[in-house]
């Protein structure tokens, strides 16, 4: 899985009905790096993520959008689909499958129509399941598991389809705090062990601090800025953009630590009467 040059994007636009969603969006991510994806609603973030996973060809322009040295557009589809896993918002036919089940949807795009499952394809949802500890839940109809347990066999999926890339919207939405943590540091250490390049969007900037390498923050479509944890959560920029008062500070050495102050009672109850 290790690559070489990851995720290049060059002067991406998003357009839809003539209104520009994204406008001029450029990164570089190693392979190999967990990237977190920031901003309000509305900013683009799952627009953005629909782009970088060939979900949205016909609407998008760049001067680059490429993985691992070759242009999105030349894969075919089913290239792209061995090579990206998609973790989008989880649909209803899932639901209704084993995690077992749901897990071998990975093989998919390496069968071919009249291909049958092989031993090593067994072996393969095993390790998966094992990998994000859920061996023991193989058999459990997919909705009875906890949000945690779905997201970890989704990532389970993922690396049954061998994907280089994995980008996923939202994935710790709905978690409670344990599952948070247990599913990012499940991401990142996939990413150390293994290679495979996260892209993520994400609400909590704590979070995204604690377990990202690069972060991208958009506003109203645009890139606010690109880089590191520290070059990116500067408290100026964050007040602007998200609208609060806000103050970051260091954690013993650790990652950084974001505080909105609450907006002053009066402000609230003035803008809920409009
Ligand atoms: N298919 C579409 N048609 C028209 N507008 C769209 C479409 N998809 C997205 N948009 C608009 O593009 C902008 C960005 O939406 P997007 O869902 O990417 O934002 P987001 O950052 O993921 O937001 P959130 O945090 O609320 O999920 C929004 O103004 C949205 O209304």
């Amino acid at each position: 899985m290790v690559g070489c040059s990851g995720l290049v994007v060059d002067e991406l636009r998003l357009t839809i009905d003539q209104q520009p969603i994204l406008k001029c969006i450029s990164f570089s991510l190693p392979a190999g790096s967990v990237l977190g994806v920031l901003g309000p609603n509305g900013a683009g973030k799952t627009s953005l993520l629909l782009a970088l996973s060939g979900q949205l060809t016909g609407q998008i322009t760049a001067t680059t959008l490429a993985w691992q040295d070759r242009p999105l557009s030349d894969y075919s589809l089913n290239q792209r689909a061995r090579r990206i896993a998609v973790v989008n918002q989880l649909n209803d036919a899932v639901f209704a499958l084993s995690l077992r089940q749901m897990v071998r949807m990975g093989l998919l795009p390496h069968q071919s129509l009249l291909g049958r499952q092989s031993a090593a394809d067994d072996e393969r949802i095993d390790q998966a399941l094992e990998r994000v500890g859920l061996a023991e839940k193989s058999t459990r109809v997919f909705s009875t598991l906890s949000g945690g347990e779905q997201q970890r066999g989704l990532i389970a999926r993922a690396l049954v389809q061998r994907a280089e890339l994995i980008v996923l919207d939202e994935p710790v939405n709905h978690l409670d705090v344990y599952f948070q943590h247990d599913v990012l540091a499940l991401l990142g250490q996939l990413a150390r062990d293994t290679g495979l390049t996260v892209v993520m969007s994400l609400h909590d900037l704590n979070l995204s601090a604690h377990y990202c390498d690069q972060l991208l923050l958009l506003e109203n479509g645009e890139q606010v800025a690109f880089g590191t944890p520290d070059s990116v959560l500067v408290p100026e920029r964050l007040e602007r953009v998200f609208r609060l008062p806000c103050a970051v500070r260091r954690h013993d050495d650790r990652a950084l630590r974001v505080d909105f102050s609450p907006l002053p009672l009066t402000v609230q109850t003035r803008d809920k009467r409009r």
